[in-house]
């Protein structure tokens, strides 16, 4: 494929994409990039009137957070990246600029602005080279825009609000989002799409061809490229024609090879530029998703022993600590502790300076025990019940049967019964199923137009974490969950507190023998792939037989 080589080229880079957006995120990842997420802190108010084009605006928006986060992490974690990708979507109609709505009324004034006309949607994006020499921050900046023109159909006012009312506008430039729901209004598209989701792939690709790849001197005014050059144009450049360039093969295969990445040694042991030049052994080929999913249990582990050990628990609140003081707390050796924290550092999860190691945004978020949107419980699940039962994959393959006698010592023929046998396995696994509910409850509730359904009844709905968001997005709606005694006997700990809980009622019964409740609408989330085929008949069987005619059943599984 032809943008592989040229990104390829960021392979060996740590490359940080300083932006919140998911979207940007994804389109980066869909592509096999690999970088680590840092959103920038600027806050975007500049003057828009001192700008004379409204995508200057936006190049320059770009720009300060790319800036922001190179400086950021220069200073602050002593982890001075090598490029830094910033980017910023703007919507512009009747020269002006229209941003993320701050509220539903505010989504309403810019989606009947769009409403029934063409607009552009311009993406600034902001690229920086970072280097540092005798510890001092050295930048080179290279920024662009991209601009692509939309048109809404006419649309009626019922239809905008239903749309505001989808939560979906919220955090998107102009108010709606093309890649999803608000796809729907658009009639037509003028450019890049990609561009209008938050990133301008294609034109991001060309500048780093242009950058990786510069024309040689004698010819720059002949070889500009119009469009990204194929695979063959990569290929036939020489070491020696790169060599001009600042960002050189050559540089890129000795940090491959000094960064101790034994498992592409096949490619790259054999001599730098040779490894090069020979067709198999291009830094486009490095197959990144291939090593990714080597080494991914590695990382994944650090996460789970740094979680059991409590170590974002005991970073919490405080300042930088270091890594014989956390050793001593937490019990365990300086050496093997240092380690694990700097695997933790480098994987994002802390910052490391030489104070000591604190916390990042998202652990303290995320990875302390009792945040409100810890994943702790699931990652402890994680590690003491899927992590044994993956290691015996194989055997689950070859034998085509559940592999607890082999991870725990006993078989499961009822592997709920096996969760529950225990108050301390049962506990751990209801925080495991309560903690990623949690997070995701709101994604599940607004993926589907529920607002039809009064009443709701989630089977094995656990905590009733979905069940308590399904009822703050929809008011009318009635959930009951129903789940096994033991687990209604315990949900008490996992209720959130205030005044939201009482629409949602718990309903104890195994579902596979006693009568559901009643309900318009019925919820299999993180049910169905627990059970052989001949138990999820008899399950949907059931519920079939209770549907009420003439009511739509969605399927959230
Ligand atoms: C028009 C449109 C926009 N967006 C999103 O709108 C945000 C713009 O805001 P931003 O300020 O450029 O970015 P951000 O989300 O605040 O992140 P950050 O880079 O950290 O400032 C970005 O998310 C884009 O995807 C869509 O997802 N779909 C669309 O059709």
């Amino acid at each position: 494929m032809a943008l592989h080589p040229v990104l390829g080229k960021l392979v060996s880079k740590r490359v940080v994409l300083a932006s919140a957006s998911p979207r940007r995120q994804e389109i980066l990842t869909n592509v096999g990039l690999r970088f680590e997420v840092v959103p920038s802190w600027f806050k975007e108010t500049l003057e828009k009137s001192s700008f004379a084009a409204p995508y200057e605006y936006a190049v320059e928006t770009a720009k300060q957070k790319a800036l922001e986060v190179a400086n950021r992490m220069h200073v602050k974690h002593l982890r001075t990246p090598d490029v830094v990708i910033g980017a910023d979507t703007i919507v512009s109609v009747d020269e002006q600029i229209l941003e993320k709505p701050v509220d539903k009324q505010d989504a309403y004034r810019m989606l009947s602005r769009l409403n029934g006309k063409e607009h552009s949607v311009f993406t600034g994006v902001a690229i920086i080279h970072c280097h540092c020499k005798d510890n001092q921050l050295e930048m080179e900046i290279t920024d662009f825009y991209e601009e692509t023109k939309v048109k809404f159909s006419e649309l009626s006012e019922e239809l905008l609000w239903e749309y505001i009312h989808s939560g979906e506008p919220m955090d998107k430039a102009g108010g709606y989002g093309i890649q999803a729901l608000g796809g729907m209004l658009v009639e037509y598209v003028h450019g890049d799409f990609l561009n209008v989701v938050g990133f301008p792939l294609n034109h991001f690709c060309k500048k780093l061809a242009e950058l990786y790849y510069p024309p040689p001197k004698h010819n720059v005014q002949h070889k500009k490229y119009d469009s990204i050059p194929s695979v063959d144009t990569f290929e036939n450049l020489s070491d020696g024609e790169s060599e001009s360039s600042n960002f050189t093969e050559h540089k890129v295969a000795s940090k491959l090879d000094s960064s101790g990445m034994d498992s592409s040694g096949a490619v790259y042991t054999s001599g730098k530029s040779s490894a090069i030049r020979t067709g198999l052994t291009s830094a486009s080929k490095l197959p990144s998703k291939i090593l990714e999913l080597i080494d991914g249990f590695r990382a994944s582990k650090a996460l789970f022993v740094a979680s059991k050990l409590k170590i974002f628990d005991h970073l919490k609140d405080k300042g930088p600590v270091k890594a014989v003081d956390i050793a001593n707390d937490v019990g365990t050796s300086v050496c093997g502790t240092e380690r694990l924290l700097d695997a933790c550092a480098s994987l994002g999860l802390l910052e490391k300076t030489p104070q000591g190691y604190s916390n990042t945004d998202s652990a303290n978020t995320f990875l302390t025990s009792d945040g409100k949107y810890s994943l702790h419980g699931y990652i402890i699940h994680s590690n003491d019940h899927l992590w044994p039962l993956f290691t015996n994959l194989e055997s689950a393959v070859k034998e085509g049967s559940r592999q607890n006698h082999r991870a725990f010592g006993k078989k499961a023929d009822d592997l709920f019964k096996d969760y529950y046998h225990s108050p301390e396995v049962k506990q751990r696994f209801m925080a495991a199923m309560h903690s990623i509910a949690h997070l995701t409850a709101r994604d599940v509730a607004t993926a589907f137009d529920l607002s039809r359904f009064k009443s709701a009844c989630d089977l094995g709905g656990c905590t009733g974490a979905l069940a308590h968001e399904l009822v703050q997005v929809y008011p009318n709606l009635k959930v009951t969950v129903f789940d096994l005694p033991e687990v209604i006997a315990n949900i008490s700990y996992f209720q959130p507190s205030g005044q939201h809980t009482a629409p949602v009622t718990f309903v104890s019964g195994d579902f596979f023998k006693d009568n559901l409740p009643e309900a318009d609408l019925y919820i299999l989330s993180r049910v169905l792939h627990d059970w052989p085929d001949e138990k999820i008949h008899v399950l949907l069987s059931k519920i079939s037989a209770v549907c009420r005619p003439g009511l739509n059943v969605e399927k959230i599984v």
